[in-house]
């Protein structure tokens, strides 16, 4: 039998990373990936514009003024996977490359999902983080790192 097959947590960061190559972000890629308790994946998403709203009609970028940024039209990858969904979402699990921000944070509260597994923090200490883990904390929502996914996808790529 194979020993180095990958985990669970492996195998569902996976996904959310596969989810977020379909970004048209040119700078930041999301991807997210829900799973209920039976280990079965119920709704996964990336970063995008609304459906109708053609990727080549808005801005994609950072700075400016706000309407010529990408920031009013993003749907962030959480709700996607959350829309995306058709069943209940109690007690299921999301993997998510970027921790959630504070609007997004509200939603994984409200769908009834119990834990946030994540990849990176890049807005760790920001107002937004911040809010976001006050809320979790509060609402004990539980959230973790996960990181070996990277080291391991490289180790397969270079095989
Ligand atoms: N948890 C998150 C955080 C951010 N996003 C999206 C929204 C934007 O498309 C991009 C962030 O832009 P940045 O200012 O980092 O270039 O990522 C998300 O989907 N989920
Ligand atoms: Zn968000």
């Amino acid at each position: 039998m194979r020993e180095d097959y990958i985990s669970w947590d492996d195998y569902f960061m996976g996904v959310a990373k596969l989810s977020a190559l379909r970004s048209k972000d040119q700078n930041t890629q999301v991807g997210a990936c829900i799973v209920n308790p039976d280990k079965r994946i119920v709704g996964i998403g990336y970063n995008g514009l609304p459906v109708g709203c053609n990727d080549r009609d808005f801005p994609w970028e950072r700075k400016g003024d706000f309407l010529d940024t990408k920031y009013p039209y993003v749907v962030h990858a959480e709700p996607n996977a959350i829309l995306n969904s058709t069943t209940s979402l109690k007690d299921c699990r999301i993997y998510v490359t970027l921790f959630p921000c504070n609007e997004c944070t509200k939603l994984i509260i409200q769908s009834g999902i119990r834990e946030i597994i994540y990849m990176e923090d890049k807005y760790n200490g920001s107002k937004e983080n911040v809010a976001a883990k006050r809320m979790l904390d509060s609402a004990k929502v539980k959230y973790r790192e996960l990181h070996r996914i990277d080291v391991y996808l490289k180790s397969e790529l270079s095989k």
